[in-house]
């Protein structure tokens, strides 16, 4: 196989590849363009029209889909699939990745959208790095942009697989791109409701790309992901890689969608919430249950219907998100 076939192998080495640019024996040319980033390009004559960005490992310890991305590029570099998309794939914080952490000193995603220009350290620096990478990447006017962030999360969750949809003032969301997450085996979709400093808002919101964070399950070291079935996602991303995707004129039978009711900020050290540790993604509340308090007697108690708590984490630093409060979307 091509040596750049193993990136993952190279980032987690923290080398550099001596040959930069190599050619596979489709003719298509992967360009190493710095450290756990790399550009697929299909040859113009067969080329699709779509920019797609897969990035991994943005969380470095949320491993499935790292292994997911390099089972794909290896496949491309040993000509077993044949792209007719241009690729970017990125592993986002490869230092975590090295140690097995989710983030060394800050969540790298909550330092996009311009956020990693308030912020010092290798983290801040890396979200830069992203956004130029990701800004460059889609930077090709008239194509299709797409990107999917892929991550696992902390706990359990009793709907596995789902997306996150980032918002932007004036712009609707596609049902074309829920029928590809339905496609892909994703079995509900939060669609957010505001701005977001992570790495899909910021391609959303920035660069006019469909983008999403997709959750595939939960984190693991590396191999031991065999309870993360990604089976139909890696079957619809090599169809839309190879520019063979079916009808996107589907009805949307397996999909929930969610919308955002509230954001549990943590401010202070005085932070509680008030849910067991092992409690589970999608976990419904009743109205009138106190699920979090704060300093200066600030109570979080559910008064939406139909609440569920998604990402409950007591352990963020003040001032970020320490869960979400979501709730059911009619589907028109
Ligand atoms: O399991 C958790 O608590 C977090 C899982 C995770 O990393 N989720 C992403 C979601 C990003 C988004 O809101 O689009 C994150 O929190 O960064
Ligand atoms: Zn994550």
């Amino acid at each position: 196989m091509l040596a750049l076939g193993k990136l993952l192998e190279l980032t987690l080495a923290g080398h550099e590849p001596t040959q930069k640019i190599q050619l596979t024996t489709k003719g298509v040319c992967l360009r190493w363009l710095g450290e756990g980033a790399l550009e697929v390009r299909p040859p113009a004559a067969t080329d699709s029209g779509l920019d797609l960005l897969l990035s991994a490992g943005v969380h470095g310890n949320e491993t499935a889909p790292i292994e997911l991305l390099d089972s794909l590029l290896q496949a491309i570099a040993r000509g077993q699939l044949i792209p007719r998309a241009r690729i970017l794939f990125l592993f986002g914080n490869p230092e975590a990745m090295r140690r097995g952490a989710r983030y060394i000193e800050r969540d790298v995603n909550r330092l996009f959208n311009g956020r990693h220009a308030a912020a010092s350290g290798n983290e801040a620096l890396r979200a830069c790095e992203l956004e130029r990478l990701a800004t460059t990447f889609f930077s090709l006017p008239q194509r299709t942009r797409l990107h999917y962030d892929l991550h696992t999360a902390i706990r359990g969750s009793r709907i596995e697989q789902f997306a996150l949809y980032p918002w932007k003032q004036g712009r609707e969301h596609s049902r074309k791109e829920l029928v590809r997450l339905q496609a892909a085996g994703m079995r509900a979709v939060l669609l957010q409701n505001k701005s977001s400093i992570t790495f899909s808002a910021f391609t959303y919101e920035q660069l006019d790309a469909e983008a999403f964070t997709l959750e595939l399950g939960k984190a693991r070291p590396f191999g031991q992901n065999a309870e993360v079935d990604l089976t139909r996602l890696d079957a619809s991303l090599r169809e839309l890689i190879e520019g063979r995707e079916a009808d996107l004129d589907q009805p949307l039978v397996q999909l929930e969608l969610f919308s955002v009711s509230r954001e549990v900020i943590k401010h202070t050290d005085a932070f509680r919430l008030h849910l067991d540790d092992d409690i589970e993604n999608f976990t419904e509340l009743a109205p009138g249950y106190l699920l979090a308090e704060d300093g200066a007697g600030q109570r979080w108690v559910v008064e939406e219907q139909g609440a569920r708590i998604i990402f409950p984490n007591p352990k963020v630093a003040n001032g970020l998100r320490a869960g979400i409060l979501i709730v059911p979307t009619p589907q028109d």
